[in-house]
């Protein structure tokens, strides 16, 4: 049960008593969201990042959230990731392939990791085109008021120095909303995080 839990129009605020407690919120929360998209829109798409955040959902993976979340509907992507090969131990979608991804009947071809076989810029480009795509198909939702990309969920862990997703407090990335996807400090990143596109976003610190 939340320690406390303060409602206001710019959002949630809970604070839990434990990681255990964290765990199972965590997993509600993702699982609701879930359920809703699912029934709405047929599809489920769920953005993640690094850090701690993939033990977090670790309770995803056990009874009865392995058995009762739709994970056929699942899409996945990366609000973030880091220039190095998939199968490095610095990589996100490492880090997700081994706590989680492998875990549950996540469809393979509904996961879209950024490439690792060319630079920063040409996987944030094209990172940029496949989500484009998935808008068309609408396996991706739209903004309401123009063509940018509304994920059903995004997840994100908070650093010591308040960043998110390598985006740093008083980076001047955080002005730069003309591309969605940007090559930053080797890294991949989501320019519409800063935006207010996504159905929820979700940040845990
Ligand atoms: O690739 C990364 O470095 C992560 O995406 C990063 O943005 C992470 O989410 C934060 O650093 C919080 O990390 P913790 O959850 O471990 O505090």
């Amino acid at each position: 049960m939340a320690l406390s839990e303060v409602n206001n129009d710019r959002g949630e605020l809970r604070i839990l008593e434990n990681l255990d407690e964290l765990r199972t919120d965590l997993a509600d929360y993702i699982a609701e969201l879930s359920e809703a998209a699912v029934k709405e829109r047929g599809v489920f798409a769920i953005a993640l990042s690094g850090g701690s955040l993939i033990d977090l959902m670790g309770k995803l993976c056990e009874a009865p959230y392995n058995k009762t979340v739709d994970w056929a509907k699942w899409y996945i992507f990366w609000a973030d990731e880091r220039v190095v090969a998939k199968n490095h131990s610095d990589s996100n979608y490492n880090l997700a392939k081994d706590g989680l991804l492998s875990k549950v009947p996540i469809v393979p071809s509904h996961i879209h990791s950024i490439n690792d076989s060319v630079s920063a810029e040409e996987a944030a480009d094209e990172y940029m085109f496949v989500i484009r795509q998935l808008v068309k198909t609408r396996m991706v939702s739209v903004s309401d008021i123009s063509d940018c990309p509304k994920f059903d969920l995004i997840l994100l862990g908070m650093g010591p120095d308040g960043h998110i997703a390598s985006l740093f407090p008083n980076h001047s990335a955080l002005n730069e909303t003309d591309e969605w996807v940007r090559a930053k400090q080797r890294r991949c990143i989501w320019q519409l995080i800063i935006s207010d596109l996504t159905a929820h976003h979700c940040l845990l610190g």
